[in-house]
């Protein structure tokens, strides 16, 4: 869709600020340019909608090579976010966003009511703030304004240029988290400059990471973080990597152990034959439509067996066992499964199939979750599925 062959930007006075640049960022993907403060983000970007001229090779957009198109033309297929979100003072939130289909000769009636449908895409009422003129707005919601601007004329292409970079981290990470659900339903091609690398791991499909005017490297975020191309890369991406990757990573059905299953209705006695057949020390518990309901010891069990006599009719799982919040479905990241054990002072989390059923597929210990962790980095590095590769580890003590 966006295609940079052999592109440099050589400025007036001698600065290449962009070297011999050539990548390609297919349609509907999302690439963040990642870099420290003066390396060829910015100008990179502009170059995409001809505010800045390269000095040598070209750019194309959707085959076609951008030199040759008129600029005013060319911005309107192309949605642009900057930092100083740059809405117009004097006029209210509904109409700054119906700026470009205004320009573009639509209707008033029709261009209010795509601003309006906006608004609300980007998570602001249009009846509570399209009124409101932008002096009358929070930081987070004045960005929020300037991605549904760029949206409303339902250009192909969005240039982001730190459009989150004035605002306080944790408003950071919900305007990160809701332009990540409004992209899963747009699917814009998306160029986004930053120079955090936790947000270009967390929004990018793939991440180029720039040094001074090239590209080091240009990866899905797991294969920046888990096998870095350059020492500078590895320097830039940070020495917790393997904590970041954590969050890129995500729980597969193979990764799981098989702990002993039983059920609430299941007698005691059947239940402790069961885990003593299995040596183990412990069950997952389900309810009769196969959704986990918690766990129960062995000891809880073998307890209930001496104690046999106290109720009337042979006692059942459900008398001992415990309820269990600590779960997951499968697809969540191994970050969401280490802070949900660490959350529920659990030695181990369920994970469900999640599409709806919720049924149970076994459980992610920190053992599994290490294992999952090593064999994605190894995967990763042979360019297999990560249910095809072995890896050693520590054995259990
Ligand atoms: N108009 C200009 N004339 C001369 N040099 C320029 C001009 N614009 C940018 N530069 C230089 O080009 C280099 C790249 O700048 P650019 O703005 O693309 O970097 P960046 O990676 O976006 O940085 P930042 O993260 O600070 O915005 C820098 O050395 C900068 O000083």
């Amino acid at each position: 869709m966006i295609r940079f062959e052999h592109v440099t930007k050589r400025y007036a006075d001698g600065t290449t600020a962009v070297d011999d640049l050539s990548f390609e960022v297919a349609e509907g993907e999302l690439v963040t340019l990642v870099g420290p403060s003066g390396c060829g983000k910015t100008t990179t970007m502009k170059m995409v909608n001809r505010l800045i001229e390269p000095t040598e090779g070209r750019i194309l957009l959707g085959g076609e090579d951008i030199s040759t198109v008129d600029p005013v033309e060319l911005r309107r297929r192309i949605g642009y976010v900057i930092q100083q979100v740059g809405l117009f003072p004097h006029k209210t939130v509904l109409d700054n966003t119906a700026t470009v289909p205004h320009l573009l000769g639509w209707q008033r009636k029709k261009a209010r009511a795509r601003a309006a449908e906006l608004l609300d895409l980007v998570g602001l009422d249009p009846s509570v703030y399209g009124d409101r003129y932008p002096d009358q707005l929070s930081g987070g919601q004045r960005q929020r304004v300037g991605v549904a601007r760029a949206l409303a004329a339902d250009p192909p292409v969005l240039l982001m240029d730190e459009p989150f970079g004035a605002v306080d981290p944790v408003v950071r990470e919900r305007l990160q988290n809701e332009f990540l659900r409004l992209q899963s339903q747009v699917r814009k091609t998306v160029l986004f400059v930053t120079h955090d690398i936790e947000e270009a791991v967390r929004l990018g499909d793939r991440i180029a990471v720039y040094g001074e005017g090239r590209i080091e490297q240009f990866d899905p975020p797991a294969a920046v973080l888990g096998s870095p191309a350059t020492p500078y890369v590895a320097d830039f991406v940070g020495a917790d990597r393997g904590l970041k990757r954590l969050s890129v990573t995500s729980i597969e059905a193979g990764d799981l152990e098989q702990p002993p299953v039983v059920h609430l209705d299941d007698t005691v006695g059947r239940a402790a034959a069961r885990l003593a057949a299995e040596g183990a020390r412990w069950a997952v518990v389900l309810d009769d439509a196969e959704h986990l309901h918690g766990w129960v010891s062995a000891d809880a069990l073998t307890g209930a067996g001496t104690a046999g006599g106290v109720r009337k009719g042979e006692a059942t799982v459900r008398d001992h066992a415990r309820h269990m919040d600590a779960w997951l479905p499968v697809g969540a990241s191994l970050k969401q499964a280490f802070s949900t054990m660490l959350q529920h002072d659990a030695g181990w989390i369920a994970v469900l199939d999640g599409a709806g059923a919720d049924h149970f597929l076994g459980v992610l210990t920190p053992a599994r979750l290490h294992e999952a962790l090593r064999r994605s980095t190894a995967a990763e590095a042979v360019g297999a599925a990560r249910a095809e590769v072995e890896v050693e580890t520590v054995a259990d003590v």
